[in-house]
């Protein structure tokens, strides 16, 4: 086995961690549970939600979280550690409880998507891991999202692997691009590990290596008859690759009853190349074979090709997609908001300039607002075990404008967080990948206002706060303020 296989992901941590944890072990008074929020601050591609990711890694994470030998060993070397603190990490578990959306949950900015209440040490430890696998797959399942409402219904595969930023990127990318909504990968590890659809078509070495295009194409139908997708761009798509399709369909498949399955541009005017394929290929009885596209896509440029009237059965979407590039940083982050003190959890707030960047304090409650037809209209702040009864109109505070008093009438609330993690242990059953991504599939078409999906200038969803949590969130800043 090499360094690289036997790795321990326990050690995914920042030294600062570390250097706190050692800290607060040699602290004097007893420390209680802290809280810590997960959340973010802006939707990627200025769009108006983001899909949560990720989350069943970190429950395998905080399961398996453990130091081994070689590990403390190294910590030793570092030369920053006491020796009583190297033994406690031996012996070492997450022993704190987290609360979460369920993957695959639409989630907005400043909602705690995850909280963890935990000793300070243990919360402190997991703090770059958690960040990692959110900020990662929530990014490409977003993207994958949008990318595949852009597609309209047509299939998109992720093609990702070979311009990720490396192999955890490529596998645990096209995990979350599947959550998003892709129909399969090409990524065969993905396929293994996850059970996520694998499909390929052919590369341009194929028909490259064969003295002709037609022989190539013949010698790969001979091979799979049942699922011929023929690249036609290496020499000329209309000229050469469709005639060369056609002939191999009419010579080769016709007679032993198969069907040529696709053909796949990856250059060139797609929009303008589609429609021509579509017409040779409709003119020559193949009005079933489907038209794949790739190269360099996103949802802007897959967008830009139909509005052109691009005739496209399916799309391979990889570089932009894998790495989110349009804007590939998705910015969660890791905050304290709560400290228990004699049994009581005293709230903390981060004060800043930037409105933005002050914290919602405490340990709190998240609901999803639902109207009569089930559309969700707002998320709602509320101190944690606040009643929230909906049964009458009910007041809240938009944070934003305070001053505004607004009433949800005939409405339900939906408790986001789950205790997915009780005393370092998984709480109920693993969801399966393919209920997570059917998940997101229902609050797309069902409960989120394809006002919030669009591209351009999407409407924000109101995150608000009940009075009660409205009020302790202004005293604790007013008391900081003052202090
Ligand atoms: N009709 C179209 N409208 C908008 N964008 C398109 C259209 N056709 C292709 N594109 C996009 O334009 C870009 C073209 O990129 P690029 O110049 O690399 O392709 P190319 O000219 O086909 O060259 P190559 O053979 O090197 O891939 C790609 O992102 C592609 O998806
Ligand atoms: O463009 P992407 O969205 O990343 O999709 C994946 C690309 O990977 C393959 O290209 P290859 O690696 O053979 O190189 P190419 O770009 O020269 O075609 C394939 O033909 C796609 O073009
Ligand atoms: O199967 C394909 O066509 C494929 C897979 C990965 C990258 N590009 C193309």
């Amino acid at each position: 086995m090499t360094q690289f296989d036997k790795r321990n992901a326990s050690m995914m941590m920042d030294l600062y961690e570390m250097t706190m944890a050692n800290g607060y072990f040699h602290k004097n008074e007893k420390i209680e549970n802290v809280v810590f929020d997960v959340f973010y601050r802006k939707n990627p591609d200025q769009g108006g939600y983001s899909i949560f990711a990720g989350l069943e890694q970190i429950i395998e994470y905080v399961e398996n979280l453990h130091f081994a030998d070689d590990d403390i060993e190294y910590f030793r070397s570092l030369n920053l550690f006491s020796d009583e603190f190297l033994e406690y990490l031996r012996d070492f578990h997450f022993s704190g409880d987290i609360y979460a959306f369920p993957e695959g949950t639409v989630m907005y900015q400043n909602e705690p998507i995850i909280t963890i209440v935990a000793p300070l040490i243990d919360a402190q430890l997991i703090e770059t891991a958690v960040l990692a696998q959110i900020n990662h797959q929530s990014l490409i399942a977003t993207k994958a999202s949008r990318i595949v409402r852009a597609a309209g219904g047509r299939a998109v595969s992720d093609f990702g692997a070979r311009r990720a930023h490396n192999l955890d990127a490529a596998v645990y990318g096209a995990r979350a691009a599947y959550i998003g909504g892709v129909v399969s990968t090409a990524t065969v590890l993905a396929g293994k590990q996850f059970g996520i659809p694998v499909s390929g078509t052919m590369a341009h070495s194929w028909v490259m290596y064969y003295k002709d295009e037609y022989e190539a194409f013949c010698n790969y139908a001979h091979k799979y008859p049942d699922q011929v997708v023929l690249l036609v761009d290496t020499y000329d798509v209309l000229r050469s690759g469709i005639p060369n399709a056609i002939k191999l369909s009419k010579e080769v498949l016709e007679p032993i009853g198969k069907r040529l399955k696709g053909i796949r541009l990856d250059s060139g005017d797609l929009a303008y190349l589609s429609k021509k394929v579509r017409q040779m290929l409709d003119d020559a009885g193949l009005t079933d074979c489907k038209i794949i596209v790739s190269n360099s896509l996103d949802e802007y440029t897959i967008k830009s090709i139909l509005d052109q009237g691009g005739r496209i059965d399916g799309f391979g979407v990889g570089e932009r997609l894998i790495t989110a590039k349009s804007d590939p940083v998705f910015g969660a982050v890791y905050k304290i908001s709560a400290v228990r003190e004699n049994g009581v959890f005293e709230p903390r707030i981060k004060v800043s300039e930037t409105v933005e960047k002050i914290t919602n304090p405490g340990l709190k409650d998240v609901y999803r607002i639902y109207s009569e037809n089930g559309q969700a209209i707002a998320d709602l702040l509320a101190l944690r075990g606040e009643q929230i009864d909906m049964t009458d109109s009910y007041r809240y505070v938009d944070p934003e404008k305070p001053w505004k008093n607004r009433h949800f009438v005939n409405c339900t609330a939906k408790s986001l967080q789950q205790l997915v993690v009780k005393d370092g242990k998984r709480v109920g059953e693993k969801p399966s990948l393919e209920s997570v991504r059917d998940y997101v599939k229902q609050q797309l078409t069902t409960e989120i206002w394809v006002e919030e999906q669009r591209f351009e200038n999407p409407h924000k969803h109101y995150l608000d706060m009940t009075p009660d949590y409205y009020e302790m969130k202004m005293n604790l800043l007013y008391k900081t303020r003052n202090n």
